[in-house]
Order: C-alpha cells, then sequence, then structure tokens
C-alpha cells in the first residue's frame, strides 16, 4: 500500500458554549482536516486545529506546510515503511508540529487498516474505555458552578476548571464550584500560564489552605518558564502538571530532567503527532511521571487519534478529551464514541472513522 494523493480541507464548527481560558475565547471549532488516500482507494483521516496561541500553527501555515513541504515528502513511500515516513515528516521542516500531527494521524490510519487493527490495540491495547474530564470555561463564578453542575448532572465526575485570569477572583471560583459540587467530584484547574511563579504558589497554597482538594494544576506559569513552573512545582503540595511546557519529546527531556513537574499533559498537535507522543510516554514511564492526554479544540479524527494512544498506554492515566463533546456538531463518521464522561475505542481498523460530513476541499 502507498501513498498516492493528499486532499486537504477543512470544517467550521460552532461551539455549544463560548470556550474561554487565559489565553483565548472561540465560538468556532477550526479544523483543518486531510485525507491520505492510498493506491487501493483506502483513506488514512488526519487533522489540525489551528491553535496559534500554543502552537504557533495558523490555519494558513499548516495548510502549506502540509501541501508544500510534507506532503510531498511522503507522496509515493509504502504505508508499511512506518518507520520511514514518520522520519520523512519529522525532517521535513522545523515546527508546524499540527501539520506533522496532521499527517501522523492519517498514516497511522492508513497502517492500521493495512495491518487490519484498531490503533488502540496497536499501541498497546491496555484498555479499550477511557474517561475524560469536562472542561469548564473560565467565566463569573456563579456561571462557572451552573456549568459545573451541568456537566456533574450530565454524568461527569472530572471537571478541568479553567483559571488564571485573576489569582483572587480564581480563589472564589474555586471555592465556589468545590462547594456546588460536593467533595466527590474530581477537580483539576487549568491556569494556561496566566499566573506568575510567585502568585502561583500563593493562590495554590490558599487552595490548599481552604481545604479545596484539588487534583493538580495545570500550566501555572509561562510555557518557556522552565524555571518558574520548578519553583511552584517545588513550594506546593499539590501536583503540577505541564501542559504548554511539554511541547515535544526534547522539552519534556528537559522539564523531566530538572524536575519542574509531576505530571505531563501530551496533546498530538504540540507533540508532532503519535510517533512523537509515543516517545513523550515512553519517558515519562520510564521515570514513573503520569500523563493526561489532552487536546486541542478539534474534531472527533484528532480525538479518536488521541484516545487510542490513551487507551494504549498505561502510563497515560487521566484524559482531556473533551473537545468533541463541546461541539454543537459531530462531522465525523465513525471513530471513538461516547457514553456520558466515558470514551469508547472503535475495534474497526485504525481509528474506524469511515468519513467527515460537511468537509470542504481547499484548493490553490
Ligand atoms: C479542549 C481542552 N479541554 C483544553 O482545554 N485544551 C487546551 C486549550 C485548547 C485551546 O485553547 O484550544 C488546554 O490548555 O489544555
Ligand atoms: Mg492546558
Amino acid at each position: 500500500m502507498k501513498i498516492a494523493d493528499i486532499k486537504i480541507g477543512k470544517v467550521c464548527i460552532p461551539l455549544k458554549k463560548t470556550f474561554k481560558t487565559a489565553l483565548r475565547q472561540v465560538d468556532f471549532a477550526e479544523d483543518i482536516i486531510i485525507k491520505v488516500i492510498a493506491d487501493n482507494g483506502e483513506i488514512g483521516f488526519g487533522n489540525a486545529p489551528p491553535t496559534a496561541v500554543i502552537t504557533g500553527d495558523s490555519q494558513d501555515s499548516i495548510i502549506a506546510a502540509i501541501r508544500d513541504t510534507i506532503g510531498p515528502r511522503v507522496i509515493g513511500m509504502e504505508v508499511d515503511n512506518l518507520e520511514q515516513i514518520m522520519t520523512a515528516i519529522d525532517t521535513s521542516m522545523l515546527h508546524n508540529s499540527s501539520a506533522k500531527a496532521a499527517m501522523d494521524i492519517a498514516v497511522y490510519d492508513l497502517f492500521g487498516k493495512l495491518h487490519d487493527m484498531p490503533l488502540y490495540k496497536l499501541f498497546g491495547g491496555y484498555r479499550n474505555v477511557i474517561t475524560t474530564d469536562l472542561t469548564i470555561s473560565v467565566n463569573a463564578p456563579e456561571e462557572m458552578v451552573r456549568d459545573a453542575l451541568e456537566a456533574v448532572a450530565a454524568g461527569y465526575t472530572e471537571l478541568k476548571l479553567k483559571v488564571g485570569t485573576d489569582a483572587a477572583l480564581d480563589i472564589k471560583r474555586v471555592q465556589a464550584i468545590r462547594e456546588a459540587v460536593g467533595s466527590d467530584i474530581k477537580l483539576r484547574l487549568d491556569a494556561n500560564q496566566g499566573w506568575a511563579p510567585k502568585e502561583a504558589v500563593r493562590a495554590i497554597r490558599k487552595f490548599e489552605a481552604l481545604g479545596l482538594d484539588i487534583e493538580l494544576i495545570e500550566q501555572p506559569v509561562k510555557a518557556h518558564d522552565f524555571n518558574g513552573l520548578k519553583y511552584v512545582t517545588d513550594r506546593v503540595a499539590t501536583d503540577i502538571m505541564a501542559d504548554e511546557s511539554a511541547f515535544g519529546p526534547y522539552e519534556v527531556f528537559q522539564l523531566l530532567a530538572m524536575g519542574a513537574c509531576d505530571l505531563l499533559n501530551i496533546k498530538l498537535m504540540k507533540a508532532g503527532g503519535l510517533h512523537q507522543a509515543v516517545k513523550i510516554a515512553g519517558m515519562a514511564e520510564t521515570l514513573n511521571v503520569p500523563c493526561m492526554m489532552g487536546c486541542m479544540l478539534e474534531s472527533k479524527v484528532g480525538i479518536s487519534a488521541a484516545a487510542s494512544l490513551a487507551a494504549g498506554k498505561k502510563i497515560i492515566s487521566r484524559a482531556d478529551l473533551d473537545a468533541a463533546v463541546l461541539l454543537a456538531e459531530d462531522p465525523v463518521v465513525g471513530g471513538v464514541s461516547f457514553a456520558k464522561n466515558q470514551l469508547i475505542l472503535p475495534e474497526a481498523p485504525g481509528l474506524g472513522i469511515t468519513d467527515v460530513l460537511g468537509w470542504q476541499e481547499i484548493r490553490s
């Protein structure tokens, strides 16, 4: 099976509710979706949501990288030569991790189809169901309480609260939500780089003093500030997770060598795809650093790929794979299915995806 053609398209899906973090606010998920077509007609699906504030990748940069640089490198290659294709993707250009991830996901989908195996089994098959949290956007405390209660009523037992806009208000937000949802619901926080290191330590010690029982805190400080992240990790009892700092395997290696965090959030769009994410999981497992599989605002193509890796690997013990349920519509046919807060992995080969409805081809 050889890679014969690559088609690039996009979907634009409204969100059920405005998504707000300390970094950005959005009402639509824009997702570049590629179809990598093999010479026997089989299609591998991949995706890349442009999340410029985190990855630096825009819609135009993703399209250009796939069309002009990464795509031409892999056309004609044998899907069975997976390692060679992955090297071609990785060495095709610097950065552009989202475009690389799209190509990597589509090639893995084809590889699974070629070998008639679902991707989660190919990655180790540790489990076939995973539990995801649901993200609560940062808003006024009353609105966040309403959203949190709605999520709990819908069956979510783990909530990821977005904070990081104002430390004093963040304390009120988290306190109000803990009071409303009770002690059985797991609360994790994501500051999306919003605090300065000392401010983070003060806020987290306050959460601890108030007995708010926070499971973990994601990315308290700026992505590049590894020393600041370590400063926080060393001074609080609550577990600290690196997200934006833990970009690809090299950054993760540095963070782990420094002991700068307690946990890692792995995302395919930061790592550059499944192949690189496997390297991160391997380093984490070696040092017994638990991982969460995360996502951007993306369609079920990327969520199915991320869930496949998370289900495959024991060290990926947590999931923030809620993007597809934040969308008002699901244009993806097949892939993971949802039952309340659980993602059920498909037994069909590859990602188990057969079509993406409303996909508009981009021609240049
Ligand atoms: C969607 C997911 N729950 C999430 O919060 N992901 C990112 C932010 C993604 C974005 O801004 O599109 C995160 O910071 O963990
Ligand atoms: Mg995060």
